[in-house]
């Protein structure tokens, strides 16, 4: 009694110490669900997942970095999977934590937080580690896991990747979409003006340009058809946030999510029902020879469709891909981008002084061609995704094979994150643009300090149409419109606070109040 007394004290008081808890997915407190599982002991039926936040930092000798000193290895008995230490690593100071392992439930992680160890991950055993974890949500939502982002590694998946680098999201095709881009920001930057003087919800507005974007690169959809899309995606974007991995079924998550249209068939239109109809559509327009000379993403991937290489839900699990790993990505950078802008003043006066000087001699017209000369931009959208990379821990990856890292031993089937953000910085939580002026790090994952798109095999394959989808609209929002905080708050109150999701998002929406600054041509 006594032994089993402690055993639950001490953990549940540092359980209480240390975290404050939220429920995951905005639920409530008194929706947890406390049904009893069935067995020898009464269990809890379904896991219980909660969001920690820490309150009271750890001290180091609590942190499950390496093993502990005190306990000789050979005493200590790891569980099957577990990885197991082979050679004791070098001591390192708190509170740096390169190598973090994590079991929840039946399933192995491994955190990995440093460039050292990234190294080992993405170079030296980047062919192991190519995989991807099979999750329910990515089965039941795309298509057995036959999207680009979600395929094991492999000959299927090397034929999507050469499809997507030299086809879908090469230079050219880039290049190609740019009159959408153009037009798109224009939508939304005069929406904006028609609210001058009032506060608008930017998130919500950024969100929409994005996806607008890309589906509009994908399909010649109709305005309904996006709008409905749109709040499907939302919705499922949420859904892929969870890790479940395996104990929990994609009709639980969405019965989380209470304002789910997975949860109810009969609430809105599937997914899939709407990726059908838009694939139907593409295909009348083909045989209509309608603007023939636009050619997206449909009308590419259908051909693959044609010559028996992909089926038709190959083809919309990589749609999928388009839609999920293209508009969080973007929308975040530029939320994030602006939120900080408009906490450090003197740095959006020199973003903005950079976009009218160069612009002003164009007669306004935001031009592409001539982002070559918006250095300063260039270093704002970089720093934004050091401080906030919209996947802070990249994709997950798995190991196929059993290898072993710098002393460690690590099983086979061991989900591996990458913390993109993994050595520590000068002034780490300073939004300071002018720091890239004196490094030269550039996005394609050769310097495994700085990787917000990932190294590797696996690396973003849409990296040139994901910033090209930044730099556009972010420049418009500055060129044409100062910008001040509701209610009279200051600057320095916007809340930065990081909301729970796949992407990591702002927890609220940014609303601004947009002046016209330079009206439109
Ligand atoms: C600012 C914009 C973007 C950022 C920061 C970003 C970031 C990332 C990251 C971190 C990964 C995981 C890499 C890894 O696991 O090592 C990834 C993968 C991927 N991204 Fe992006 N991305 C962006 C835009 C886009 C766009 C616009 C598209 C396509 C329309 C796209 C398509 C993909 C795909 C298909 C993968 C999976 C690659 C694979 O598993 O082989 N991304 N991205």
């Amino acid at each position: 009694m006594l032994f089993g007394l402690a055993n639950v004290e001490l953990p549940l008081a540092m359980l209480l110490y240390h975290f404050d808890w939220e429920m995951p997915n905005g639920m409530k407190y008194e929706e947890l669900d406390m049904t009893e599982g069935f067995g020898a002991t009464v269990h809890r039926k379904h896991h219980l997942c909660l969001i920690p936040i820490v309150n009271r930092p750890l001290q180091s000798k609590e942190l499950l970095t390496h093993p502990r000193p005190q306990t000789p290895p050979s005493h200590r008995q790891p569980p099957p999977h577990a990885p197991r230490l082979l050679r004791p690593p070098p001591p390192v100071p708190f509170p740096r934590r390169p190598l973090m392992r994590l079991q929840l439930g039946e399933l192995h992680f491994l955190i990995v937080s440093s460039t050292e160890f990234a190294k080992e991950v993405m170079r030296t055993h980047d062919t192991n580690f190519a995989n991807r974890p099979q999750m329910l949500a990515t089965e039941e939502l795309a298509y057995d896991s036959t999207g680009i982002t979600t395929s094991p590694h492999g000959d299927y998946w090397r034929h999507l990747r050469k499809i997507c680098t030299v086809e879908l999201l090469s230079a050219r095709r880039v290049r190609s979409f740019r009159g959408i881009r153009e037009e798109e920001s224009m939508n939304m930057c005069q929406w904006i003006a028609s609210r001058q003087g009032s506060a608008v919800d930017l998130s919500e507005r950024l969100y929409m340009l994005s996806f607008n974007v890309i589906v509009r690169a994908a399909v010649k959809a109709k305005a309904e058809h996006c709008e409905m899309m749109i709040s499907i995606f939302m919705e499922s974007i949420k859904l892929f946030g969870i890790h479940d991995g395996g104990s929990l079924s994609i009709r639980q998550i969405a019965a989380v999510n209470h304002r789910s249209p997975v949860q109810d068939p009969s609430d809105a239109p599937q997914l899939d029902e709407v990726l059908d109809s838009m694939i139907e559509q593409q295909r009348a327009a083909a045989d209509d020879g309608d603007d023939a000379k636009f050619e997206g993403f449909l009308d590419i991937l259908l051909k693959y469709e044609k010559d028996g290489t992909l089926t038709t839900d190959n083809v919309k699990a990589v749609l999928l891909d388009m839609f999920f790993a293209g508009t969080d990505t973007s929308t975040t950078t530029i939320e994030w981008a602006m939120s900080e802008l408009i906490r450090n003043p003197s740095k959006l006066i020199k973003a903005q002084q950079e976009v009218k000087k160069v612009f002003d001699s164009e007669g306004s017209h935001i031009d592409e061609e001539k982002f070559h000369d918006l250095k300063y931009l260039k270093l704002i959208i970089k720093e934004t995704l050091r401080l906030h990379p919209p996947a802070p821990l990249l994709f997950p990856k798995l190991n196929s094979q059993r290898c072993e890292i710098n002393g460690y031993e690590i099983p086979a089937g061991t989900r591996v994150m990458v913390n993109a953000c993994p050595e520590y910085w000068n002034d780490p939580e300073m939004f300071i643009p002018e720091r890239f002026e004196e490094r030269s790090l550039d996005f394609n994952g050769s310097n495994l300090e700085y990787i917000p798109f990932g190294a590797g095999r696996r690396i973003c394959p849409g990296m040139l149409f994901g910033l090209a989808n930044v730099e556009h609209p972010l420049a418009m929002l500055l060129y044409h419109f100062d910008w001040e905080m509701p209610n009279g708050m200051k600057a320095e109150e916007l809340d930065m606070t990081e909301g729970f999701g796949a992407g990591v998002h702002r927890k609220h929406p940014l609303r601004l109040i947009p002046i016209v600054n330079r009206p439109f041509a």
